[in-house]
């Protein structure tokens, strides 16, 4: 068995993963790219496709981070990696505050400056970008993104794989549906109903575009 991990993505968001798992010590060995991608990411090398996760796992890697942006495709991605038989770590910042009562999931990112407050929690696969805070009792939903900046009182919840853009804020106890988008700079004073589309201050459903 290896010790060496396996980060599937090579982005900018994968740049910074990598980066928040070198700061713990960890060795990441491949990245996992599209046909795309190029060939090395941040100095490690990237193999094109994700057939090539079936091979890693012969080999006797075991340990896996999806470093993939998009919500949706991350949650989709970490199943694949799960039913492969790898194990999803967690990329937290040292520069990042977690509060020792949250309860953290696995495969979650967690960006220098962050803050974790009291008793909240962060769902598998979540993202909380940035010097982004989560106040006390929040609640993070699987595959949800929390954007560079975002301010989230006490008490809010974000549904499944939904993504407030940089800067977004939220007042207190505020629950936010599955599926939402919240443009950047985004006030968010009252409950958001799943799949909505919404920006402004205060935030409001946006607008269609034309066909
Ligand atoms: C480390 C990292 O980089 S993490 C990634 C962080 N990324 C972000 O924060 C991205 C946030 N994305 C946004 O805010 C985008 O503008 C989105 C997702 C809300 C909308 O994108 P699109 O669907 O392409 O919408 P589009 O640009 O066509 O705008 C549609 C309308 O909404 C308005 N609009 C778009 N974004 C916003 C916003 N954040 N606030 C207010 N109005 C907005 C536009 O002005 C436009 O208005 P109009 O119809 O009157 O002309």
């Amino acid at each position: 068995m290896s010790d060496g991990l396996i980060v599937i993505g090579a982005s900018g968001h994968a740049k910074v993963c990598i980066e928040l798992l070198r700061d713990t010590g960890q060795h990441v060995s491949f990245c996992v790219g599209g046909a795309d991608s190029g060939d090395i990411c941040l100095g490690v090398p990237v193999l094109h496709g994700d057939e090539h996760l079936e091979a890693l796992a012969r080999q006797g890697f075991r340990r896996a981070f999806v470093a993939i942006g998009a919500n949706a495709l991350r949650q989709r991605l970490a199943a694949a990696v799960r039913a492969l038989g790898f194990e999803l770590v967690n990329a937290v910042s040292p520069r990042a505050m977690v509060s020792p009562s949250a309860t953290i999931g696995h495969g979650v990112a967690i960006m220098a400056g962050a803050v974790i407050n009291a008793d909240s929690s962060i769902a598998d696969l979540a993202i909380i970008n940035t010097a982004a805070s989560v106040d006390h009792d929040g609640v993070i939903g699987e595959a949800a993104h929390i954007g560079p900046q975002c301010g989230l009182a006490g008490n809010v919840h974000v549904g499944p794989r939904s993504f407030l853009g940089i800067g977004s804020r939220v007042i207190p106890g505020v629950s936010i549906g599955a599926d939402v988008v919240a443009g950047a700079g985004s006030v968010i004073i009252s409950n958001v109903a799943q799949n909505a589309r919404i920006a402004g201050i205060p935030a409001k459903t946006m607008r269609k575009k034309a066909p």
